[in-house]
């Protein structure tokens, strides 16, 4: 149902620990009827503080790019509620959610997506006009330290380096939600270690709640909270007690 309210509110201060960013109830996903039917969420539940830093592992088909496509305003859940702040999610029109992607949700693919003809600066640069609040792209491209790559085109970046631009494009805007889909999965251990770096950097000093979907356990070490998830459903939960920083996983 939608309650008709207009998802594009300030969301007030992000404050770790604070009342839920994200909540999802009995959620469940299914693509296709009868007997080729796939049940990707299966009466999912779930809550995500602001600020926090989250790690989603599971196994694959289990159900987390579609959670993760869910919260981030892409997709809707067959049924069940989502919600973002006092915003209802689920049943919000499609106007809304392009709003509510545009002002709040900053995404990170496993594939960078950047326009080839534009510069690295004029990647960031088109996400910063349309955006509320937005830092300035030399502000975002310094976070993720490309400050020296800002006139190159991306075919003269290595992966590494075209991801860190494709984060400096999500977080250019401040976003409240980080969402990031394998964003390592494409690159090597210490080019990896570098775009995870960009990813806390925007926890940490924009406040962007963070969730990142990964195959890689050792991720896992630099998150507030772990995640996993198993046929649609949440079956494990552990909350670190100290996070590691990027450089200091292991795999
Ligand atoms: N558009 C779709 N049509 C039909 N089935 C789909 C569609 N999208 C996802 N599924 C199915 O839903 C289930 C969950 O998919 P999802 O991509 O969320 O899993 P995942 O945990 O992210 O997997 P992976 O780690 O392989 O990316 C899978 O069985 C998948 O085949």
């Amino acid at each position: 149902m939608n309650n008709g309210a207009y998802l594009g509110t300030s969301g007030g201060p992000r404050l770790r620990g604070s009342a839920p960013v994200f909540t999802a109830r009995a959620l469940f996903k299914t693509y296709g009827t009868g007997e080729t039917a796939v049940h990707a969420l299966r009466e999912l539940d779930l809550d995500i503080s602001a600020g926090e830093f989250v790690v989603l592992l599971g196994p694959s088909g289990s159900g987390k790019s579609t959670l993760l496509n869910i919260l981030g305003g892409l997709d809707a859940p067959t049924s069940g509620r989502a919600t973002w702040r006092d915003h209802e999610l689920t049943g919000a029109t499609e106007a809304d959610l392009t709003r509510y992607r545009r002002e709040h949700v900053g995404f990170v693919f496993q594939f960078y997506n950047l326009i080839p003809s534009l510069t690295v600066r004029e990647n960031v640069e088109l996400v910063a006009e349309i955006a509320s609040d937005p830092m300035s792209p030399d502000e975002a491209l310094s976070l993720v330290g490309l400050s020296h790559r800002t006139a190159h085109f991306p075919s003269q970046l290595s992966g590494g380096e075209q991801q860190r631009v494709a984060v400096a494009r999500a977080i250019v805007k401040r976003p409240d939600a980080l969402l990031c889909d394998e964003p390592t999965g494409a690159l090597d251990v210490e080019t990896g270690k570098l775009v995870l770096a960009a990813i806390e950097r925007a926890n940490r000093e924009v406040g962007s709640t963070v969730i990142v979907i990964t195959h890689n356990t050792a991720i896992a070490g630099m998150a507030d909270r772990v995640l996993r998830l198993g046929a649609g459903r949440i079956v494990g939960e552990e909350v670190n007690a100290s996070k590691l920083s990027p450089e200091d996983l292991q795999w």
